[in-house]
């Protein structure tokens, strides 16, 4: 496996890394070497290094449609000459785009290059990067069977590649130094923490279960990621609470092996990692993102039955949906059609794709 035959171009958050690395790991099962191709210095440099996969940095430009910067623009055409390069080096026999702007350069060129790609749409709403590659693509495919934005004709379903590791529930608990006896609710933003829960959701809950964490008669425990950056701002703001415990970063496999419920953004990654571990979730889908995909997202999640969706204009509903959800049938009935949504076996799906590719182009 020394050269690495097929470059997975990504970056920018975990929500587009992270299933690149699934990929990678499913791959390297099968004896096909990956490297990652993104931005210099970026999340996935230090991801990929984490896990022991080829880094190739480019520079990469933030397209926004709507206030075009010159600086980005010349970024992105500067990562678009030097992801050619390296491309040329690699000879790689498939690229695989997954979206947001890291990604672009390496699968623009790889098309200017005439090598064959092969996108993953991880969103509801099919991303303005992946719509920039659409038409030179050899085959889309999507976490989701509609993706809106896309012709059903091009849809290739596989889900969304999560690690699929789950741990033993007592292992998880003690890895977060949390106890046996209570529900565990996970709070978690996307890859870098959402401010919006950090300021809404304590006080929801402690609203909802008061200083003593009891719920009717359900007593809970916390695991809150805030993200690095406001570690420090929230924990005076919990300490009263002794059932409440915050982390920068919470190591997302032993968080979702010991959760009862979730409190969410609605990142995909996230949606499908609570689908694959049938963990109720309530989505609070981030207004901002592009093209507000995470209200499709997280409107699939609440139609299929697996959460509920809380809008940050109505945040002031959370606890008492929270409440609700909580009862134990209601956790029931989510579990249970959580486990339709469950992206097992699709990053084994992505790879079969991948390969089917590959395979034709010799
Ligand atoms: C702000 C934004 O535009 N976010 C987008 C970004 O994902 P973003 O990275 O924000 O969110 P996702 O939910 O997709 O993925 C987060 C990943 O980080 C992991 N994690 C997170 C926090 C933590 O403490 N520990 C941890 O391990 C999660 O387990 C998950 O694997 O790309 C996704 C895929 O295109 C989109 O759906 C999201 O809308």
């Amino acid at each position: 496996m020394s050269q690495p035959l097929i470059v997975l171009a990504t970056g920018g958050t975990g929500g587009h890394i992270y299933p690149a690395v699934a990929l990678a790991q499913e791959l390297a099962k099968r004896g096909y070497a990956s490297a990652i191709l993104g931005m210099d210095g970026g999340m996935e440099e230090r991801i990929a290094r984490q896990e022991n996969l080829p880094f190739y940095g480019v520079s990469a430009g933030k397209i926004d449609r709507s206030k075009p910067n010159p600086m980005e623009v010349f970024k992105a055409a500067r990562g678009f000459t030097e992801a050619r390069t390296a491309l040329m080096r690699i000879k790689p026999k498939v690229v695989v785009g997954f979206g947001g702007y890291a990604s672009l350069p390496g699968v623009l060129s790889a098309q200017s290059l005439g090598i064959p790609t092969v996108l993953h749409e991880q969103n509801a709403r099919l991303g303005l990067t992946q719509k920039l590659a659409l038409g030179r693509a050899k085959s889309v495919t999507t976490a989701y069977p509609k993706v809106q934005g896309l012709p059903e004709s091009r849809v290739k379903w596989v889900g969304m590649p999560v690690r699929e590791k789950r741990m033993d529930r007592k292992e998880a608990l003690s890895r977060l130094n949390l106890q046996e006896g209570p529900l565990t609710v996970l709070v978690m933003g996307g890859s870098q923490g959402s401010l919006f829960l950090n300021q809404s959701v304590p006080g929801a809950l402690e609203g909802a279960c008061g200083i003593e964490g009891l719920c009717g008669e359900y007593g809970i425990q916390v695991i809150h990621s805030t993200g690095p950056r406001w570690l420090t701002e929230m924990v005076p703001k919990v300490q009263h609470l002794s059932w409440y415990k915050v982390t920068g970063f919470v190591d997302s496999t032993a968080a979702w092996s010991c959760a009862d419920i979730a409190i969410t953004r609605a990142g995909s990654g996230t949606l499908a990692e609570a689908a694959f571990y049938g963990v109720p979730v309530i989505a609070v889908p981030l207004s901002s993102s592009a093209d507000n995909h995470q209200l499709f997202n997280a409107k699939a999640v609440e139609q299929a039955g697996a959460g509920r969706l809380v809008e940050e204009s109505e945040i002031t509903k959370l606890g008492e949906v929270f409440k609700q959800a909580l009862a134990s049938d209601q956790r029931k009935k989510m579990r249970d059609a959580a486990a339709t949504l469950t992206p097992a076996g699709a990053a084994a799906r992505l790879a079969d794709e991948v390969l089917r590719i590959r395979g034709g182009q010799g």
